[in-house]
């Protein structure tokens, strides 16, 4: 399936990639996925579908055509979804278990935070419910390596941070991925954090072993509002004086914002 992505950066600084790019590194540890369905009428659905079957999560909607109608339904947390790739049978049709690789919804806009401080966020003009999908967050997958190094350069400088990492655990083994949106990325690289979020980031997994970073509304969202998400736990506890000077002050403004901006103490 095509993602239909029509969205841009008004910094020409910044590549507009609508999905994530590999660096040389990273793109010789990619495996493709094994799994595929024969569902040759393309009605993938959780009796018929083996995607389906191994994922922990499956789409609800009103209408297979209208990617918009689309929610999310968890079946099961440890799990990442899987959606249709592009081994199955159902490679070109919508078949009701692909969505993320068609591209973000329509109606998001990037623009200056007004009320705070956080430079620029995503807000929506069309209202959004519970279960919607919102959009990927793309950039480069960079190696654990490299992610440290940039990480030390951006905070040093003082730089937003767009390094992200995914924590996975495979039985014993934890694999980590990081995903840096400054350079390369799509809109979900301006979405901000908040301690009450609207959205949430899931795992999902196509063509290969990389997971993709799929923003879900977790309620409903009123047109106008800023698309936020956590990014991640902060232990305030164990922070060393080190550590406090990388922290940012949270603006997200909610009853219960813990204060600093969550950090990864896995790139520090
Ligand atoms: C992934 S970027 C988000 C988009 C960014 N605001 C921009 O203008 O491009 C993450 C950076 O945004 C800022 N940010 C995001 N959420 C924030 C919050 N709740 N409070 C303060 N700054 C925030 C921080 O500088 C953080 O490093």
């Amino acid at each position: 399936m095509d993602c239909t992505d029509n969205y841009c950066h008004t910094n020409s600084h910044i590549m507009y990639f609508p999905r994530c790019i590999p660096t040389k590194e990273v793109e010789a540890t990619i495996q493709p996925t094994t799994v595929f369905c024969n569902c040759s009428n393309s009605n993938c659905e959780e009796n018929n579908c083996a995607c389906i079957q191994r994922s922990g999560t499956y789409y609800s909607f009103t209408d297979k055509n209208q990617l918009e109608s689309y929610k999310i339904v968890l079946t099961n947390k440890n799990r990442p979804t899987y959606e249709c790739n592009e081994n199955c049978q159902c490679v070109n049709s919508l078949c009701g278990n692909k969505l993320v690789q068609c591209g973000p919804r329509s109606g998001l806009i990037v623009k200056i935070c007004e009320e705070s401080k956080k430079g620029q966020g995503v807000f929506t003009e069309k209202s959004i419910s519970n279960g919607n999908f919102v959009c990927e967050y793309a950039g480069e997958v960079i190696s654990e390596r490299e992610a440290l190094i940039r990480f030390k350069i951006n905070a040093k400088k003082k730089k937003m941070n767009y390094i992200f990492c995914i924590d996975e655990y495979f039985g014993n083994k934890n694999i980590k991925t990081f995903i840096d949106a400054s350079a390369y990325g799509n809109i979900g690289r301006y979405v901000n954090h908040s301690c009450d979020p609207n959205c949430v980031m899931m795992i999902t997994r196509i063509n290969d072993n990389i997971p993709v970073l799929a923003l879900f509304a977790c309620r409903n969202i009123a047109v106008n509002e800023e698309l936020s998400y956590d990014y991640g736990i902060i232990n305030k506890n164990e922070q060393s004086d080190e550590d406090t000077s990388l922290s940012t002050k949270c603006l997200c403004g909610s009853e219960t914002c813990s204060g600093f901006l969550p950090y990864d103490t896995r790139i520090i």
